[in-house]
């Protein structure tokens, strides 16, 4: 497949080139021959962030074993120790840090908060703060001061929160804490993000009432974040049911020290084993649990859609592309996280794609339906906007510079087209960190593992 679609590779994989230069572009690497290669990943973003908000409220000491240390989890880190958690690194350090020691402390708030990018860091921490006995304000990096916080302001005013955010609906902002929240009933619209409805009851148990949140929007999307969230919840004693579809009730109560071993990251294992699908080729991601709430374990049977073979082994997933790519039609309004990736299959497919369900993703690090769509047809593809996802029509790609807008999931997305599309180079590759620092590490390296035949 590779060989019949593409041209062969102009340069070596191995060499400095593949370095970005001094203004942050990089060279994606082209796969010479189908890649053959095992890789292990640093741990989920999603798993991380939560237990580091729950360990903060919590009654005792928690241990995070593995957990992910990049910008969003340092950003998180930075906020709960600002509102008066103690985090401290301990353990031996594995491939990718240390473990982390979260011993909650009485959150006294009167600081600043830096989101950074993270979602979760805007999303879950506004709620702690509006338990701390001072102000706290929230700003984030230009480019994620328009993510929507709206929903998030208005349902903690709704739970009796005082929040000036000088009318902008919108970071930055103020959340006045007085030490208690009321809490109790709220109907909140989270059809544009999960993460306000997970912001919610991660902290609901500290409010006096709890909380009993009903979502009234038209759509909800990544639900299994969601699920996510009430597993963590539930695994710390705090009592959280759902009466009804679209509704949510946490009990006030202790929230459980715990220690827990944060899983790998299986969103970004999606790049690594769309290498496997685009080139032909075969990739292992080590650490696969067994069961998890993370919405990656979808690629199970997303990946076959796509022609390819997925086989669970003990605790490796190997996925192998198979003859042809068979452009598929998905509803990914659960796995809204994974679209990016599966946007590059679909755009090096053997026949058009369309991928619905993720109007949403208009609002996460980027419009993402705008930047996939523009990025591909930079490069000559036939990509189309629909109002909830993207129409995919491959056509044969040529080389230029793949633009990132401050999105990790965009960078990696441009890599895996990279593999089969000589000449593509990505501009601020170093955006990565934001979930995944050592990703051109690791896509080089899982690139050294390839088998020339
Ligand atoms: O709760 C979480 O950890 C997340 C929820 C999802 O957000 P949306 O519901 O905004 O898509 C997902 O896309 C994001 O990467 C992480
Ligand atoms: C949408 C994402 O991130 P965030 O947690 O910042 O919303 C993502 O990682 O794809």
């Amino acid at each position: 497949m590779l060989e019949s679609k593409y041209s062969a590779p102009e340069f070596d994989i191995y060499g400095d080139r593949h370095q970005p230069d001094d203004d942050g572009n990089w060279p994606a690497p082209v796969a010479s021959a189908p890649v053959g290669a095992i890789v292990s990943l640093p741990g989920s973003k999603s798993l991380t962030n939560r237990e580091l908000v729950l360990a903060a409220l919590a009654e005792s000491p928690s241990l995070l074993r593995s957990p992910l240390h990049s910008r969003d989890s340092q950003n998180m880190v930075e906020a709960l120790r600002a509102l008066g958690a103690t985090i401290t690194e301990t353990g031996a350090t594995g491939n990718f840090g240390a473990d982390w020691l979260v011993t909650p402390g009485e959150l006294t708030g009167s600081t600043t908060v830096d989101c950074g990018l993270a979602g979760t860091v805007m999303r879950f921490v506004p709620p702690v703060a509006a338990l701390a006995l001072g102000p706290t304000t929230f700003d984030a990096d230009s480019a994620a001061r328009g993510r929507p916080m709206g929903t998030m302001i208005a349902s903690l005013r709704a739970l009796g929160v005082d929040i000036n955010d000088d009318g902008r609906a919108s970071l930055p902002f103020t959340v006045h804490g007085t030490g208690r929240v009321g809490g109790g009933e709220v109907t909140i619209d989270a059809s544009s993000s999960s993460q306000f409805v997970s912001g919610l009851l991660l902290a609901a148990a500290r409010f006096e009432n709890g909380v009993t949140l009903t979502h009234s929007g038209a759509r909800l999307p990544s639900l299994p974040h969601i699920d996510m969230t009430v597993a963590a919840l539930s695994a710390r004693g705090v009592r959280v049911t759902s009466p009804a579809v679209g509704t949510w009730s946490v009990e006030a109560g202790p929230i459980a020290g715990r220690d827990v071993d944060i899983e790998p990251d299986l969103s970004n294992a999606a790049p690594f084993l769309a290498a496997a699908v685009v080139t032909g080729g075969t990739v292992t991601v080590t650490g696969w649990p067994a069961e998890t709430t993370q919405v990656g374990a979808e690629l199970l049977e997303l990946l076959p859609r796509f022609g390819a073979t997925v086989i669970l082994e003990g605790n490796r997933l190997t996925v192998t592309g198979g003859d042809t790519i068979p452009g598929v039609d998905l509803d990914l309004t659960a796995a809204g996280e994974l679209a990016p990736a599966l946007t590059a299959i679909a755009a090096l497919a053997d026949s058009p794609s369309t991928i619905t369900g993720i109007g949403h993703i208009r609002h996460h690090e980027t419009d993402r339906l705008a930047a996939l769509a523009t990025e591909i047809n930079k490069l000559g593809g036939k990509v189309t906007e629909l109002e909830d996802g993207l129409r995919i029509e491959p056509q044969p790609l040529t080389g230029g510079t793949w633009l990132s807008y401050h999105d990790h999931r965009m960078a990696t997305t441009g890599a895996i087209i990279g593999l089969v599309v000589p000449g593509l180079v990505i501009e601020n590759i170093a955006t990565t960190a934001k979930t995944l620092p050592q990703f051109t590490e690791l896509w080089t390296t899982m690139l050294a593992g390839t088998v020339r035949e």
